[in-house]
């Protein structure tokens, strides 16, 4: 965030108490054209028109649902009871004639109106009370134990204030203003929700409110953004969690390890481990995932949990820190409505135990759209709405724009951020505006024929927000904050601070490592693969006999075979390390999670056992079919050198997927590096030019094959090593250990340099 250069301003919301009234959440309905008696009836009734949000998931507060956000940790104790009152409060409601026409009107749709839309309080389905749970006493049960224990942790409160933040890249040359001037606040306790068509700039407003966009690539930035009235600093990482688009996780971990492993990485050094499990295990009954804990995340190739589940794994990962500030980019692009409504109650829970959530959203259907307490409508990167969400739609009413059938007010505000007034009546300044612009074009056409052009309808939104709300809005980012100057101070340090030591970081990255992978190693199929090969070399080679010069050359073949076999393997399979982990790795190191070194050791070292339990199989059949020396020493020695070779080639595979960080160019560039290293292993071509020859000493298949010789002649026949002289072999165990760890350093200071977006 050097670029922001500006002081951070104020903000009077700060004042605001954390809970929210349903009366925040109504659409104002000043030209209701309809209104369903049941709505009526609902609103006109006290208790159930305290069926707040946070009644609606159990949670209801000692005063009816008034005393949210931070202040809910006292109440805690009493949200199961609460929990139990409301469901017979509602099995009253719905046994009574009157509660079952609300009922049937709630589950049939909502009221409609001229400015929007009205969710009927009474709408509080099961999946409502219980966001996640299909077994609802099951889940009330455990949850409440549960999520008493989660809420009751302060969270330093953190207010989000941005002003005037533009964001400038260079595209082929020409600069592109992606974001320009956007101005608006989310305090502790509060939804804000980012919303825009395609393109409008959300994501990129998201990544910098995440303190996310230094690094490659990025682009200029102005503004000033600050968190309690401080810019951002390394030591916020640890209070911010951000749910990326794409969920950014390992396919073949359970539930509960994905969770497990977050924990024992992200919280800090203070917990034990006990307890860092039991928070996993917390925030698996917080977000209802008892069920598939110990299902695979899965991925394309893999049946894993659902799409809805994998979100929640997503939000766990990050709530699992207990964060401050909370951004989520689409949580709910893919899921269904009721999966989503579901995620966004969640969001709300989260809220309002104090900390601040800032989410994109594309297309939120009506109930949703009435779930967010703040919104910022975006449109070309311009700022059209910022305020509370349930004003939006007056706002828009009053420049002029009313939607003219019964219209989602989502689908409302993104056709105008779209330029799209069909089915919107147009304000007359810019009807006026656009017959003036036509009545040139001499046709005899009425005034309504015309449509005002999508750039004028944006500029007209952009002015009537700047000319006729921004300032309020401006004003309040001006007040000062609630909070004490201590607590402003705890967010200054701009010291990293690790979870966990480098040895523990080392050990739970290396057990993450052996789990994740253990499936592809041990696979059948590359079983089979190897046993299959093995198989058939040891049949074609059946007991070679060394004794004359063909079978010399056979089992020298043979041996050659084995050095190039155990070259290849190794380095295609780890060419795809770095390139796939690349999106994992940038993601947790962008909280600080482990440092790289001790990611890059264990993710090296995790694989070994796995990768040389494979060539030991292939060993123990080629080698005795093939009738090579059976002794141990010899077995032993052969197996050794493999084992190195094996070691090597990685690192080569590493070292090429770190530097280029693609899988296409990394498969090219490893084969025409293995292409090379084979032809120069000294097997085929016995008189190489002397001005290539040199390249014979970067070939790992060169000096595998001659230890491999040595192992079994002793003498070596010259007409084997082509008259270079092969010794005791410690210059070729020497030239493997050096390509072992030359390619590793190589890969890793790749790796470095290959800055993450967090750095
Ligand atoms: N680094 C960059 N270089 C070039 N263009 C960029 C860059 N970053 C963002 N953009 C452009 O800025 C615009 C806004 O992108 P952004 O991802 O923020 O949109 P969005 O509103 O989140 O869209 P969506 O809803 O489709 O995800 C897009 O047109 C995008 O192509």
């Amino acid at each position: 965030m050097e670029s922001i250069t500006e002081k951070p301003m104020m903000d009077d919301t700060a004042g605001r108490g954390i809970g929210r009234s349903k009366s925040d959440q109504l659409a104002p309905s000043s030209q209701s054209l309809s209104r369903t008696a049941s709505a009526e009836t609902v609103r006109s009734t006290p208790d159930a028109t305290s069926l707040s949000r946070k009644s609606s998931f159990g949670k209801r507060s000692a005063s009816g649902g008034a005393g949210a956000g931070g202040n809910s940790h006292g109440h805690s104790h009493i949200r199961k009871s609460r929990s139990a009152q409301l469901k017979l409060d509602l099995e009253d409601l719905v046994s009574s004639g009157a509660a079952l026409s609300r009922a049937s009107s709630a589950s049939l749709g909502f009221s409609f109106t001229f400015t929007g839309f009205t969710p009927p309080p009474q709408a509080m389905s099961s999946a409502e009370l219980h966001p996640f749970s299909d077994d609802e006493n099951t889940m009330d049960i455990e949850a409440g134990t549960r999520r008493k224990k989660l809420m009751t942790e302060p969270t330093l409160p953190i207010y989000l204030k941005f002003t005037e933040v533009k964001y400038r890249v260079t595209v082929k040359g020409s600069p592109r203003e992606i974001l320009s001037g956007i101005s608006g606040s989310a305090s502790p306790g509060e939804v804000l929700a980012l919303m825009g068509p395609s393109g409008s700039g959300k994501t990129t407003l998201l990544t910098i409110l995440g303190g996310r966009v230094a690094g490659a690539g990025a682009g200029a930035l102005e503004g000033c953004v600050s968190y309690n009235d401080e810019p951002f600093s390394k030591s916020l990482k640890r209070r911010i969690g951000f749910v990326t688009q794409d969920d950014v996780l390992f396919t073949h971990l359970t539930v509960r390890e994905t969770l497990t492993y977050a924990a024992l990485l992200r919280l800090p050094r203070t917990m034990t481990r006990q307890q860092k499990e039991e928070r996993a295990m917390d925030i698996i009954y917080e977000l209802g995932l008892e069920r598939c804990q110990d299902t695979m995340i899965g991925g394309s190739f893999v049946r894993g949990v659902s799409g809805g589940e994998r979100k929640r794994v997503c939000i766990g990962n990050e709530i699992i820190i207990n964060p401050s500030l909370l951004f989520l980019d689409e949580p709910t692009s893919g899921l269904d409505s009721t999966t989503a409504l579901r995620i966004v109650h969640l969001l709300h829970d989260i809220a309002e135990d104090g900390k601040t959530i800032i989410t994109t959203i594309h297309q939120p259907s009506s109930r949703l759209f009435h779930k967010f307490d703040k919104l910022i409508l975006l449109g070309k990167g311009s700022l059209l709405y910022f305020g509370k969400a349930s004003e939006a739609m007056t706002h828009f009413q009053s420049i002029g724009c009313t939607p003219l059938i019964a219209m989602n007010p989502a689908e409302f505000l993104l056709d105008l951020a779209n330029g799209n007034t069909n089915d919107v009546s147009v304000p007359s300044e810019l009807d006026d505006k656009v017959h003036m612009e036509n009545q040139n074009l001499q046709n005899n056409n009425s005034k309504n024929d015309y449509k005002p052009s999508a750039q004028d309808v944006h500029e007209y939104l952009v002015d009537a927000y700047e000319n006729r709300a921004a300032y309020k809005e401006k004003k309040k980012l001006l007040a000062p904050l609630p909070i004490s100057d201590d607590m402003k101070a705890t967010i200054t340090s701009s010291k990293r601070e690790w979870g966990t030591s480098w040895w523990q970081q080392y050990s739970i990255l290396f057990c993450r490592g052996i789990k994740e992978r253990r499936h592809d190693y041990l696979s059948w199929m590359r079983i089979t693969q190897v046993i299959a090969t093995s198989v058939i070399l040891g049949l074609l080679w059946w007991h070679s006999d060394p004794s004359t010069p063909k079978g010399l050359q056979d089992q020298a073949g043979l041996l050659f075979f084995i050095a190039v076999f155990w070259g290849f393997f190794p380095v295609f399979t780890a060419i795809f390390t770095f390139p796939q982990e690349r999106a994992m790795l940038n993601k947790e190191r962008a909280v600080d999670m482990y440092k790289l070194s001790a990611y890059f050791l264990a993710r090296t070292t995790s694989d070994l056992p796995l990768d040389l339990f494979l060539p030991v199989i292939f060993m123990v059949i080629v080698y005795f079919m093939a009738g090579l020396k059976a002794t141990a020493t010899h077995f032993f020695f052969s197996m050794l050198t493999v084992f190195l070779s094996i070691i090597a080639a990685q690192g080569l595979g590493l070292a090429i997927g770190a530097t280029v960080l693609d899988i296409k160019k990394a498969t090219t560039l490893a084969s025409v590096t293995v292409m090379t290293f084979m032809l120069a292993g000294g097997f085929f071509v016995k008189r190489v030019p002397p001005f290539i020859s040199w390249l014979r000493y970067l070939s790992f298949n060169y000096h595998t094959y001659r230890l491999l010789l040595k192992v079994q002649y002793n003498p070596v026949p010259d007409i084997l090593i082509n008259g270079i002289p092969l010794d005791n072999g410690v210059t070729e165990v020497l030239a493997l250990v050096a390509m072992i760890i030359g390619y590793r350093v190589l890969a890793y200071i790749s790796l470095r340099r290959a800055k993450t977006s967090a750095s």
